[in-house]
Protein backbone atom coordinates (compact mmCIF):
# COMPACT_ATOMS: atom_id res chain seq x y z
CA UNK A 1 0.00 0.00 0.00
CA UNK A 2 0.93 3.57 -1.04
CA UNK A 3 2.09 5.68 2.21
CA UNK A 4 -0.58 8.37 1.23
CA UNK A 5 -3.98 8.20 0.73
CA UNK A 6 -5.96 9.52 -2.47
CA UNK A 7 -9.02 10.58 -1.15
CA UNK A 8 -9.37 12.00 2.50
CA UNK A 9 -11.86 13.65 4.02
CA UNK A 10 -11.34 14.94 7.62
CA UNK A 11 -13.89 15.67 9.62
CA UNK A 12 -16.54 16.63 7.49
CA UNK A 13 -19.35 18.19 8.24
CA UNK A 14 -22.81 19.72 6.50
CA UNK A 15 -25.20 21.23 7.70
CA UNK A 16 -28.37 22.24 5.72
CA UNK A 17 -30.26 24.38 7.99
CA UNK A 18 -30.85 22.53 11.24
CA UNK A 19 -30.23 19.33 9.36
CA UNK A 20 -26.60 17.75 10.05
CA UNK A 21 -26.37 15.60 6.82
CA UNK A 22 -23.08 14.50 7.08
CA UNK A 23 -21.46 14.47 10.75
CA UNK A 24 -17.53 14.57 11.36
CA UNK A 25 -16.95 12.17 8.73
CA UNK A 26 -13.64 10.91 8.76
CA UNK A 27 -12.27 8.48 6.06
CA UNK A 28 -9.42 8.02 3.66
CA UNK A 29 -9.03 5.77 0.12
CA UNK A 30 -5.96 4.31 -0.76
CA UNK A 31 -3.82 3.88 -4.10
CA UNK A 32 -5.30 0.39 -5.06
CA UNK A 33 -8.51 -0.02 -3.00
CA UNK A 34 -12.21 0.33 -3.61
CA UNK A 35 -13.90 2.01 -0.41
CA UNK A 36 -17.68 0.75 -0.76
CA UNK A 37 -19.43 3.78 1.23
CA UNK A 38 -23.14 1.78 2.35
CA UNK A 39 -26.08 3.54 3.72
CA UNK A 40 -29.77 3.87 3.48
CA UNK A 41 -31.50 6.43 1.48
CA UNK A 42 -30.76 10.03 3.33
CA UNK A 43 -27.77 8.56 5.39
CA UNK A 44 -25.34 11.59 3.64
CA UNK A 45 -23.71 9.53 1.07
CA UNK A 46 -24.26 11.81 -1.81
CA UNK A 47 -23.52 15.34 0.33
CA UNK A 48 -20.14 13.42 1.65
CA UNK A 49 -19.07 12.90 -2.30
CA UNK A 50 -20.76 16.66 -3.07
CA UNK A 51 -18.30 18.09 -0.88
CA UNK A 52 -15.76 15.84 -1.59
CA UNK A 53 -15.81 16.74 -5.87
CA UNK A 54 -16.09 20.29 -4.37
CA UNK A 55 -19.84 20.63 -5.72
CA UNK A 56 -20.85 22.09 -1.99
CA UNK A 57 -18.95 23.69 0.85
CA UNK A 58 -17.96 21.74 3.79
CA UNK A 59 -19.57 23.52 6.44
CA UNK A 60 -16.46 22.13 8.50
CA UNK A 61 -13.94 20.14 8.18
CA UNK A 62 -11.41 18.95 5.00
CA UNK A 63 -11.37 17.07 1.68
CA UNK A 64 -9.04 16.25 -0.65
CA UNK A 65 -8.16 14.46 -3.59
CA UNK A 66 -4.34 13.37 -5.02
CA UNK A 67 -2.76 15.85 -2.93
CA UNK A 68 -5.07 18.52 -3.72
CA UNK A 69 -8.57 19.42 -4.26
CA UNK A 70 -11.01 18.60 -6.96
CA UNK A 71 -11.46 22.52 -7.84
CA UNK A 72 -8.24 21.94 -9.19
CA UNK A 73 -8.72 21.47 -12.83
CA UNK A 74 -5.08 19.51 -12.88
CA UNK A 75 -6.54 17.46 -9.95
CA UNK A 76 -10.06 17.30 -11.43
CA UNK A 77 -8.42 15.61 -15.07
CA UNK A 78 -7.35 12.79 -13.29
CA UNK A 79 -10.06 12.23 -11.53
CA UNK A 80 -13.76 10.14 -12.75
CA UNK A 81 -17.07 11.12 -11.14
CA UNK A 82 -20.49 9.53 -11.72
CA UNK A 83 -23.21 11.29 -9.79
CA UNK A 84 -24.96 14.48 -10.55
CA UNK A 85 -23.80 14.15 -14.05
CA UNK A 86 -25.84 17.02 -15.92
CA UNK A 87 -25.46 15.74 -19.57
CA UNK A 88 -26.39 18.40 -22.45
CA UNK A 89 -30.00 17.10 -23.58
CA UNK A 90 -29.81 18.30 -27.55
CA UNK A 91 -26.58 16.62 -27.85
CA UNK A 92 -25.45 13.36 -29.58
CA UNK A 93 -24.11 10.97 -27.11
CA UNK A 94 -21.12 10.66 -28.94
CA UNK A 95 -20.39 14.22 -29.63
CA UNK A 96 -20.55 14.77 -25.55
CA UNK A 97 -18.43 12.06 -25.33
CA UNK A 98 -15.89 13.30 -27.69
CA UNK A 99 -16.31 16.93 -25.58
CA UNK A 100 -15.39 15.14 -22.38
CA UNK A 101 -12.27 13.32 -24.22
CA UNK A 102 -11.20 16.89 -25.03
CA UNK A 103 -11.38 18.59 -21.04
CA UNK A 104 -9.57 15.56 -20.04
CA UNK A 105 -6.63 16.57 -22.74
CA UNK A 106 -7.52 13.88 -25.02
CA UNK A 107 -8.99 10.18 -25.35
CA UNK A 108 -7.80 7.84 -28.01
CA UNK A 109 -11.02 7.17 -30.29
CA UNK A 110 -10.75 3.24 -29.33
CA UNK A 111 -10.86 3.68 -25.94
CA UNK A 112 -14.42 5.19 -26.31
CA UNK A 113 -15.36 3.04 -28.64
CA UNK A 114 -14.28 0.06 -26.71
CA UNK A 115 -16.25 1.70 -23.10
CA UNK A 116 -19.32 2.05 -25.45
CA UNK A 117 -19.74 -1.64 -26.54
CA UNK A 118 -18.72 -3.05 -23.47
CA UNK A 119 -21.82 -0.94 -22.01
CA UNK A 120 -23.89 -1.06 -25.54
CA UNK A 121 -24.15 2.24 -25.61
CA UNK A 122 -25.80 3.83 -28.96
CA UNK A 123 -23.77 6.82 -29.42
CA UNK A 124 -26.06 8.36 -32.67
CA UNK A 125 -28.74 9.04 -29.77
CA UNK A 126 -29.35 12.37 -28.69
CA UNK A 127 -28.89 12.61 -24.61
CA UNK A 128 -32.84 13.91 -24.84
CA UNK A 129 -33.90 10.71 -26.61
CA UNK A 130 -31.80 8.27 -24.11
CA UNK A 131 -33.22 6.17 -21.40
CA UNK A 132 -32.44 6.89 -17.99
CA UNK A 133 -30.10 3.14 -17.93
CA UNK A 134 -28.42 4.89 -21.64
CA UNK A 135 -27.76 7.80 -19.95
CA UNK A 136 -26.43 6.15 -16.70
CA UNK A 137 -23.97 5.03 -19.17
CA UNK A 138 -22.74 8.02 -21.07
CA UNK A 139 -22.49 9.18 -17.17
CA UNK A 140 -19.74 6.15 -16.61
CA UNK A 141 -18.09 6.04 -19.93
CA UNK A 142 -16.99 9.91 -19.03
CA UNK A 143 -15.93 8.69 -15.81
CA UNK A 144 -13.47 5.99 -17.05
CA UNK A 145 -12.50 7.60 -20.77
CA UNK A 146 -9.19 8.91 -19.38
CA UNK A 147 -7.99 5.63 -17.11
CA UNK A 148 -8.69 7.81 -13.96
CA UNK A 149 -5.84 7.80 -11.30
CA UNK A 150 -9.12 8.04 -8.47
CA UNK A 151 -12.83 7.06 -9.22
CA UNK A 152 -15.70 8.56 -7.20
CA UNK A 153 -19.11 6.80 -7.64
CA UNK A 154 -22.50 7.53 -6.05
CA UNK A 155 -24.33 4.84 -7.41
CA UNK A 156 -23.21 4.32 -10.41
CA UNK A 157 -25.38 1.13 -11.59
CA UNK A 158 -28.18 2.50 -10.69
CA UNK A 159 -30.51 2.19 -13.43
CA UNK A 160 -28.78 -0.90 -15.03
CA UNK A 161 -30.02 -3.79 -15.60
CA UNK A 162 -28.15 -6.97 -13.59
CA UNK A 163 -25.42 -8.11 -16.55
CA UNK A 164 -24.39 -3.98 -16.96
CA UNK A 165 -24.28 -3.59 -13.26
CA UNK A 166 -21.60 -6.75 -13.61
CA UNK A 167 -20.01 -4.96 -16.65
CA UNK A 168 -19.43 -1.97 -14.25
CA UNK A 169 -18.39 -3.71 -11.41
CA UNK A 170 -15.66 -5.86 -13.65
CA UNK A 171 -14.61 -2.02 -14.79
CA UNK A 172 -14.39 -0.82 -11.16
CA UNK A 173 -11.85 -3.66 -10.42
CA UNK A 174 -9.99 -3.23 -13.50
CA UNK A 175 -9.02 0.47 -12.42
CA UNK A 176 -8.53 -0.74 -8.85
CA UNK A 177 -6.09 -3.35 -10.05
CA UNK A 178 -4.33 -0.78 -12.12
CA UNK A 179 -3.91 1.14 -8.46
CA UNK A 180 -7.05 3.81 -8.92
CA UNK A 181 -8.56 4.14 -5.52
CA UNK A 182 -12.28 4.21 -5.38
CA UNK A 183 -15.01 5.12 -3.55
CA UNK A 184 -18.10 3.54 -4.05
CA UNK A 185 -21.29 4.54 -2.55
CA UNK A 186 -24.77 2.50 -2.76
CA UNK A 187 -27.16 1.80 -0.55
CA UNK A 188 -27.51 -2.33 -1.87
CA UNK A 189 -25.36 -4.43 0.73
CA UNK A 190 -24.68 -7.06 -2.21
CA UNK A 191 -22.99 -4.69 -4.53
CA UNK A 192 -20.49 -3.17 -2.31
CA UNK A 193 -20.18 -6.97 -0.93
CA UNK A 194 -18.95 -7.98 -4.45
CA UNK A 195 -16.63 -5.19 -4.73
CA UNK A 196 -15.44 -3.41 -1.62
CA UNK A 197 -12.33 -3.89 -0.03
CA UNK A 198 -13.45 -1.84 3.22
CA UNK A 199 -16.40 -0.64 3.81
CA UNK A 200 -17.79 2.23 5.89
CA UNK A 201 -21.56 2.32 6.89
CA UNK A 202 -23.14 6.08 7.07
CA UNK A 203 -26.16 6.40 9.31
CA UNK A 204 -27.82 9.67 9.73
CA UNK A 205 -24.43 11.33 8.43
CA UNK A 206 -21.66 9.69 10.43
CA UNK A 207 -19.58 6.88 10.40
CA UNK A 208 -21.05 4.16 12.96
CA UNK A 209 -18.71 1.36 11.26
CA UNK A 210 -15.85 0.73 9.67
CA UNK A 211 -13.86 -2.67 8.50
CA UNK A 212 -12.40 -4.63 6.26
CA UNK A 213 -15.26 -6.82 4.14
CA UNK A 214 -12.49 -9.68 4.83
CA UNK A 215 -12.83 -8.70 8.84
CA UNK A 216 -16.83 -7.97 8.81
CA UNK A 217 -16.99 -11.84 7.00
CA UNK A 218 -14.73 -12.99 9.51
CA UNK A 219 -16.87 -12.18 12.61
CA UNK A 220 -20.48 -12.47 10.55
CA UNK A 221 -23.47 -14.78 11.69
CA UNK A 222 -23.73 -18.12 9.25
CA UNK A 223 -27.06 -19.61 8.76
CA UNK A 224 -26.34 -23.46 7.90
CA UNK A 225 -28.86 -25.73 6.79
CA UNK A 226 -27.51 -29.60 7.09
CA UNK A 227 -29.34 -32.66 6.23
CA UNK A 228 -28.43 -35.50 7.65
CA UNK A 229 -28.30 -39.31 7.00
CA UNK A 230 -29.75 -40.50 10.17
CA UNK A 231 -30.69 -38.51 13.30
CA UNK A 232 -29.78 -35.20 13.39
CA UNK A 233 -26.56 -35.24 16.68
CA UNK A 234 -27.79 -32.07 18.04
CA UNK A 235 -25.10 -32.12 21.06
CA UNK A 236 -22.30 -32.56 18.62
CA UNK A 237 -23.28 -29.50 16.71
CA UNK A 238 -23.76 -27.53 20.40
CA UNK A 239 -20.36 -28.53 21.65
CA UNK A 240 -18.63 -27.10 18.36
CA UNK A 241 -17.01 -23.65 18.27
CA UNK A 242 -18.79 -20.74 17.73
CA UNK A 243 -22.48 -22.21 16.92
CA UNK A 244 -24.75 -19.81 18.66
CA UNK A 245 -27.89 -22.19 18.44
CA UNK A 246 -29.21 -26.07 16.93
CA UNK A 247 -32.57 -26.36 15.86
CA UNK A 248 -33.52 -29.45 14.23
CA UNK A 249 -36.53 -30.37 12.76
CA UNK A 250 -36.29 -34.06 11.26
CA UNK A 251 -33.25 -35.22 9.28
CA UNK A 252 -32.66 -31.69 9.27
CA UNK A 253 -30.70 -29.27 11.86
CA UNK A 254 -30.72 -25.18 11.17
CA UNK A 255 -27.50 -23.88 12.70
CA UNK A 256 -26.24 -21.08 13.31
CA UNK A 257 -22.62 -19.94 13.74
CA UNK A 258 -20.94 -16.72 14.86
CA UNK A 259 -17.75 -16.71 12.58
CA UNK A 260 -15.25 -18.90 11.19
CA UNK A 261 -17.79 -22.58 10.95
CA UNK A 262 -14.49 -24.44 10.61
CA UNK A 263 -14.72 -26.41 14.15
CA UNK A 264 -18.51 -27.43 13.27
CA UNK A 265 -17.09 -28.54 9.62
CA UNK A 266 -14.24 -30.88 11.82
CA UNK A 267 -16.67 -32.49 14.10
CA UNK A 268 -19.17 -32.98 10.79
CA UNK A 269 -16.82 -35.57 9.62
CA UNK A 270 -18.26 -38.89 9.61
CA UNK A 271 -21.95 -38.46 11.24
CA UNK A 272 -23.43 -38.88 7.67
CA UNK A 273 -24.07 -35.58 6.25
CA UNK A 274 -26.18 -35.82 3.20
CA UNK A 275 -26.28 -32.07 2.12
CA UNK A 276 -24.79 -28.68 3.49
CA UNK A 277 -26.91 -25.73 2.63
CA UNK A 278 -25.20 -21.74 3.46
CA UNK A 279 -27.98 -19.18 3.94
CA UNK A 280 -26.72 -15.64 1.82
CA UNK A 281 -27.75 -13.31 4.76
CA UNK A 282 -25.08 -13.76 7.23
CA UNK A 283 -23.99 -10.20 6.43
CA UNK A 284 -27.02 -8.87 6.29
CA UNK A 285 -27.25 -9.29 10.21
CA UNK A 286 -24.72 -7.22 10.39
CA UNK A 287 -25.95 -4.15 8.27
CA UNK A 288 -29.76 -4.46 8.83
CA UNK A 289 -28.64 -3.81 12.63
CA UNK A 290 -27.83 0.05 11.32
CA UNK A 291 -30.44 0.25 8.92
CA UNK A 292 -33.40 -0.81 11.41
CA UNK A 293 -31.86 2.24 13.55
CA UNK A 294 -31.62 4.30 10.62
CA UNK A 295 -35.17 4.36 9.72
CA UNK A 296 -36.13 5.34 13.54
CA UNK A 297 -33.57 8.64 13.53
CA UNK A 298 -34.61 9.05 10.13
CA UNK A 299 -38.10 9.87 10.86
CA UNK A 300 -36.84 12.07 14.03
CA UNK A 301 -34.51 13.91 11.74
CA UNK A 302 -35.65 17.62 11.28
CA UNK A 303 -36.12 17.98 7.15
CA UNK A 304 -35.55 21.16 6.76
CA UNK A 305 -34.65 21.65 2.92
CA UNK A 306 -32.60 24.60 1.73
CA UNK A 307 -31.67 24.53 -1.77
CA UNK A 308 -28.16 25.67 -0.94
CA UNK A 309 -27.39 26.26 -4.90
CA UNK A 310 -25.27 23.34 -5.61
CA UNK A 311 -22.32 24.64 -8.33
CA UNK A 312 -22.03 21.99 -11.22
N1 LIG B 1 -29.46 20.84 -0.78
C1 LIG B 1 -30.03 20.28 0.29
N2 LIG B 1 -30.82 21.02 1.10
C2 LIG B 1 -31.40 20.47 2.21
N3 LIG B 1 -31.25 19.18 2.60
C3 LIG B 1 -30.48 18.41 1.84
C4 LIG B 1 -29.84 18.89 0.65
N4 LIG B 1 -29.12 17.87 0.11
C5 LIG B 1 -29.32 16.80 0.91
N5 LIG B 1 -30.14 17.10 1.93
C6 LIG B 1 -30.56 16.19 3.02
O1 LIG B 1 -29.38 15.63 3.60
C7 LIG B 1 -29.61 14.29 3.98
C8 LIG B 1 -28.59 13.40 3.32
O2 LIG B 1 -28.87 13.31 1.93
P1 LIG B 1 -27.96 12.54 0.88
O3 LIG B 1 -28.53 12.80 -0.48
O4 LIG B 1 -26.55 12.90 1.12
O5 LIG B 1 -28.19 11.02 1.32
P2 LIG B 1 -27.76 9.70 0.56
O6 LIG B 1 -27.15 8.83 1.59
O7 LIG B 1 -26.95 10.03 -0.63
O8 LIG B 1 -29.16 9.10 0.14
P3 LIG B 1 -29.61 8.40 -1.24
O9 LIG B 1 -29.16 6.98 -1.16
O10 LIG B 1 -31.10 8.52 -1.16
O11 LIG B 1 -29.02 9.17 -2.36
C9 LIG B 1 -31.06 13.96 3.58
O12 LIG B 1 -31.88 14.10 4.72
C10 LIG B 1 -31.36 15.01 2.53
O13 LIG B 1 -32.75 15.29 2.50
Amino acid sequence: MNDAPSIHVDGLTKRFGKLTAVDDLTLQVWPGEVYGLLGPNGAGKSTSIRALMGFINPTSGRVGLLGGHARELEIRRQAGYVGDVTLDRGLRAGTLLSWYAGLRGGVPENRITELCSRLELDTSRKIGQLSTGNRQKVSIIQAFMHDPDVLILDEPTAGLDPLLQRTVLRMVRERRDAGTSVLYSSHTLPEVEAIADRVGILRAGALVREDTMANIRDVARQRLELRFAGDVPADVLRDAEGVATVDADGRTAHVVVDGSAADLIDRLAGLGVERITSHDDDLEDIFFEYYQDEQDSESNRDHTHEDQGVAR
